[in-house]
């Protein structure tokens, strides 16, 4: 790489670039009358170290692109703090922010669409530079052409145009666009999830080579957990807008102390399936951002879910039916009542969530169910059926509810190298994670 492309001389660093503290993006909600807020990250602190990659992983929706774009002051923190090398990001504004954002950049995740097609791969990498009025034309065309090389591309493609080139070539030329004002920080969203795995090693190789030459830090979001493996020193794991786990990569898939990264992992194939380990399944499905649970986040779908007293030997499919006629209440509960329905309610004459007991009989379907948990259930389907959905809510509440469904866990240091869990059972109050999981998995 020539002398053009390098960086400043160092300065006295400190060893953290990034510090994240309390970070949330929400998006909606702030009218009077408006819905509730989507919470697509609510409350994240991490830090990222110079020169090391950071894995962000998390199912579709988790919140993973929002945090990646806050990152970049591409979208306005609702609270919390960014430090960018001892500044607060999240206070910049005009001149400012626009200055900062030399240091920060993002390499997206479909090279199909990210690039400007009318315009020529040397003017698409040069726009940067452009924008920033960086110094000369000649000196730009030149650090276009050093660019080029750094990313593997010819000279000669200075003048063609995004649609004559491949995936991977493609994104080395967003790539390349990225580096143009030499940053420090690069935020890589899914940058190899569109390309075929072949091509996929390169770029992932190519990545690594940047950030060993130029000293990058970077934030690498992805779904393929190999990927992340392969190339973060540490992974931070989310869930609904939480980060669930984080710490050293081996470590993290390795050991895993979260329940929810336990799931997670057990999803990946086993290479040797003689050596097949337990897959764990997350009950129903991921709640809306918008109306995440008010303890712990997982605690709807949570495998090692801590239950109250009265049922901590309940058979597992008892335990999952009930669970799942709660959500279906909770659903019940979140319709909104029509003038009408109410006047119908006031009259007793209210049919509109008869279907209740067709639920139920869903719900707990081959299912043996004792006396007193037949009770508790009646008891709500007669609340539910006079129009009452959020009595009926509290009332299955009172009986069944633990801890993970009212209070929020705390980050717990589980491991020597400081690898922090989010959950309850990480105190000498509860039993581990793991002994419950099995447990359950072998139905008690
Ligand atoms: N501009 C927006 N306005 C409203 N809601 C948004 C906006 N951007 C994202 N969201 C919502 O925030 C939540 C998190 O979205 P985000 O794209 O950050 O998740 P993700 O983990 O990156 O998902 P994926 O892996 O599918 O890209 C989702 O519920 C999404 O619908």
């Amino acid at each position: 790489m020539s002398n053009t492309l390098e960086q400043s001389p160092p300065t006295e660093e400190s060893e953290t670039l990034i510090e994240v503290e309390g970070l949330k993006k929400y998006y909606g909600g702030e009218g009077m009358f408006s819905d509730p807020p989507v919470k697509a990250v609510d409350g994240v602190s991490f830090e990222i170290k110079r020169g090391e990659t950071l894995g962000l992983v998390g199912e579709s929706g988790c919140g993973k692109s929002t945090l990646g774009r806050t990152l970049l002051a591409l979208e306005i923190a609702t609270e919390g703090s960014i430090i960018y090398d001892g500044t607060d990001i999240t206070g910049l504004s005009g001149t400012e922010l626009k200055e900062w954002r030399k240091n920060a950049q993002m390499v997206f995740q479909d090279p199909e669409s990210s690039l400007n097609d009318r315009m020529t791969v040397g003017e698409i990498i040069r726009e940067p530079l452009d924008a920033h009025s960086w110094k000369t034309m000649t000196d730009r065309r030149e650090r276009v052409l050093d660019l080029l090389s750094a990313v593997g591309l010819p000279d000669k493609h200075y003048f063609r145009y995004p649609h004559q080139f491949s995936g991977g070539q493609r994104q080395r030329i967003g790539i390349a666009r990225a580096l143009a004002l030499e940053p420090d920080f690069l935020v890589l969203d899914e940058p190899v999830s569109a390309l075929d795995v072949s091509v996929q090693a390169k770029i992932i190789r190519l990545l690594e080579d940047l950030q060993e030459d130029f000293n990058l830090t970077y934030l690498l979001i992805a779904h393929d957990l190999s990927v992340v493996r392969y190339i973060s020193d540490r992974v931070a794991v989310m869930y609904l807008g939480k980060i669930m786990e984080k710490g050293e990569t081996e470590e993290v898939f390795s050991n895993a102390s979260n329940p929810y990264t336990q799931s997670l992992l057990s999803a990946i194939p086993e290479p040797d399936p003689s050596a097949a380990s337990q897959r764990i399944t997350l009950s129903g499905t991921p709640p809306s951002p918008s109306d995440a649970p008010a303890g712990c986040n997982l605690s709807t779908r949570c495998p090692a879910k801590i239950r109250p007293e009265a049922y901590a030997d309940a058979d597992r499919d008892l335990w999952q039916a009930i669970e799942r006629f709660r959500e279906v209440v909770r659903e019940r509960a979140r319709v909104a009542l029509s003038l009408g329905d109410r006047v119908r309610r006031r009259f007793n004459r209210f049919d509109r969530f008869d279907d209740i007991e067709d639920s139920r009989a869903d719900t707990f379907d081959g299912v043996e169910v004792p006396e007193r948990v037949d009770q508790q259930i009646e008891t709500a389907v007669e609340m539910v059926k006079r129009g009452e959905p959020m009595e009926a809510q509290q009332h299955l509440y009172t009986e069944f509810a633990s801890v993970c469904d009212h209070e929020r866990p705390e980050m717990h240091e589980v491991s020597v190298s400081g690898r922090q869990s989010y959950c309850h059972r990480h105190t000498d109050e509860y039993e581990d994670v793991e002994p419950v999981i099995s447990r359950r998995a072998d139905n008690e």
